[in-house]
């Protein structure tokens, strides 16, 4: 049952938010901040979210009002091939620590964020929400996309047993202040920013992408997907999760090009096939999430100049 009231989350609501210091948690810490809120927040060496028992025992001791799961194993197409084994297990033990251990410390909302990759590999594009489980999934990501299809589960699991006012959100490619630039481990938009400005730095004639430019992919900056998380929080819960992105997607190819413009990097594209490519396309239907009443904001071009300046005074600090 989809249900819309808005008087989910209280304007006094005290919020703990998993993963804070992350590209999507700390967006969203800023936004629930600014929208006055009291955020909890615990530092990954003061607190494993993979310990259940300790997890229970923080959660009963802050007893907050409502819980944004953000904190996650999480990288690009070679880390989720790399270590799946930390992609599968990691996703897992956290989520049945946050669920279980808000259920239990009388949290009465909940966000568990999942991620576009949960959607089969061919699914219908725009990706509707009733998508799930309805085709096999990409390969490169699976025990990732299926720690997150059981997180969904779990939360509807909460909804049906318990009532729980438990929601899940399923962001498109994020970007953003705060990114992961690790060329092995990251996702390819900031991938592309160091990889184009090091180039221009050192006056390589090339810069070498990984696959074939063809794969379709949607960004969205993490500020808009924290807009949204504050809208779901105040106005969702329903059983099924909710597709969160800007609505327009491009090749990865046309993406290079932008990011090379931005970067004002004056060489060639090329691109290395023998890497792999992943889902050919997996742009989200929106139509739910619009419904609420938000839209994205940032154009894709303001906010990959917006990252590549605050990145580069960060490596320049
Ligand atoms: N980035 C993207 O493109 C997309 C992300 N998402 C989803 O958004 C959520 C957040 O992703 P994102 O912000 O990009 O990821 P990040 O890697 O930037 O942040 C993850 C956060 O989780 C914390 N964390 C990881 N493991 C543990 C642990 N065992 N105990 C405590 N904290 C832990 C990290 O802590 P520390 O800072 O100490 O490392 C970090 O703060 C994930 O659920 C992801 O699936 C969905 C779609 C796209
Ligand atoms: C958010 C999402 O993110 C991941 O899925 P992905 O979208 O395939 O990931 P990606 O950002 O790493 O790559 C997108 C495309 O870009 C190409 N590409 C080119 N050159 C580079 C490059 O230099 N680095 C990277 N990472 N990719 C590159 C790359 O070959 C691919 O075709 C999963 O974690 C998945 O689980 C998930 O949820």
């Amino acid at each position: 049952m989809t249900q819309t009231t808005h008087e989910l989350l209280p304007e006094t609501a005290r919020i703990f938010v998993a993963g804070h210091r992350g590209l999507v948690g700390s967006a969203v810490t800023r936004r629930l901040a600014a929208d006055g809120h009291e955020v909890v927040t615990r530092d990954r060496d003061e607190l494993d979210l993979r310990d259940a028992a300790r997890t229970e025992s923080f959660l009963r001791d802050v007893r907050p009002d409502a819980v944004v799961l953000a904190a996650a194993k999480v990288g690009g197409i070679m880390a989720n091939s790399t270590y799946p084994v930390q992609f599968l297990e990691d996703n897992l033990r956290i989520q049945l620590s946050v669920i279980a251990g808000a259920h239990a410390a009388g949290a009465g909302r909940l966000l568990f964020l999942g991620s576009s990759c949960i959607y089969p590999k061919l699914a219908p594009q725009p990706i509707r929400e009733d998508a799930l489980l309805t085709g096999p999934l990409e390969p490169t990501n699976e025990p990732y996309a299926l720690a997150k299809i059981a997180g969904i589960t779990q939360i509807r699991a909460y909804r049906r047993q318990y009532g729980a006012s438990y929601i899940s959100a399923m962001p498109t490619n994020l970007y953003g202040p705060g990114d992961n630039f690790d060329l092995e481990t990251s996702h390819v938009l900031p991938a592309l920013i160091r990889r184009f400005h090091e180039a221009g730095e050192s006056g390589a004639p090339e810069v070498t992408l990984w696959g074939t430019g063809t794969p379709r992919r949607e960004f969205l900056h993490v500020d808009d997907l924290a807009a949204a998380c504050a809208v779901l929080l105040r106005s969702y819960d329903g059983d099924d999760p909710v597709n969160v992105g800007c609505g327009e997607d491009l090749t990865i190819r046309e993406l290079a090009e932008t990011v090379r413009e931005v970067t004002g990097y004056p060489g060639r594209i090329a691109f290395d096939a023998t890497r792999p490519d992943g889902t050919p396309r997996k742009l989200l239907d929106i139509s739910r999430i619009s419904a609420l009443g938000w839209k994205p904001r940032i154009p894709l071009r303001d906010g990959i100049a917006a990252v590549y300046a605050g990145w580069r005074a960060g490596a320049a600090a």
